[in-house]
């Protein structure tokens, strides 16, 4: 009997596929997250995704792997993760009064299959004070998000409206996950 294999050291991933009633191990690597200039968000966040699947596939050939990664763009430019205070402040301004789009990309490696898709979400910021995102970039909470946010935690107060999938903002696109799981062969409990 084949496991569930979640590649991935984010905590978000872990509670929503938690949510969906599947057991499952979490196994991450490291791998080398540069991509070449000129590549298209969805290219990056699925290229990115099954870079993190195949290296713990390559691991366990036996079971179904899934791998994913979130990027934010706005205005043409793409935003990993801020590396320090200065940057999440840079990419709040950037955001601040506007809309951007949030792209999931999400790889799905069982043995014989691979199958790989992306969700883009709008997400409508409001006109953000020197006050609030002052108070928001000490809270510590950027550091770690693409774009330097969270929709699910304090950055909630940011957020406007959104258009699109509420999870692949916050890393994965549960429900068409569970479709490709499906689809792939994961017996599933529904
Ligand atoms: C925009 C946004 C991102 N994020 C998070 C989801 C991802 O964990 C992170 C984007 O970085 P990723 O590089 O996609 O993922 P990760 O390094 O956290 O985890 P791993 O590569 O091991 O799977 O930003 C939120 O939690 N809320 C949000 O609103």
């Amino acid at each position: 009997m084949p496991n569930l294999i979640l590649a991935s050291s984010s905590p978000r991933r872990k509670e929503l596929l938690e949510n969906l009633h599947l057991n499952f191990h979490i196994y991450s690597s490291d791998i080398d997250e540069s991509f070449e200039p000129g590549t298209s968000p969805e290219e990056i966040v699925m290229g990115l995704a099954e870079r993190k699947a195949k290296a713990v596939f390559s691991k366990h050939p036996h079971d179904f792997v899934i791998g994913s990664d979130t990027v934010v763009v706005c205005d043409g430019a793409v935003l990993g993760k801020p590396s320090g205070y200065a940057e999440a402040v840079g990419m709040l301004k950037l955001l601040s009064g506007r809309a951007h789009d949030v792209y999931t990309g999400v790889s799905i490696i069982s043995p014989g299959n691979e199958v790989r898709f992306f969700e883009k979400t709008e997400v409508h910021f409001w006109e953000l004070t020197d006050r609030e995102i002052e108070y928001y970039a000490n809270s510590g909470e950027p550091f770690d998000k693409a774009g330097g946010y969270g929709i699910q935690g304090l950055g909630s107060m940011l957020v406007k409206r959104i258009d699109g999938d509420y999870f692949a903002v916050m890393g994965l696109p549960v429900s068409r996950t569970v479709r490709e799981l499906r689809k792939a062969g994961w017996p599933l409990p529904y």
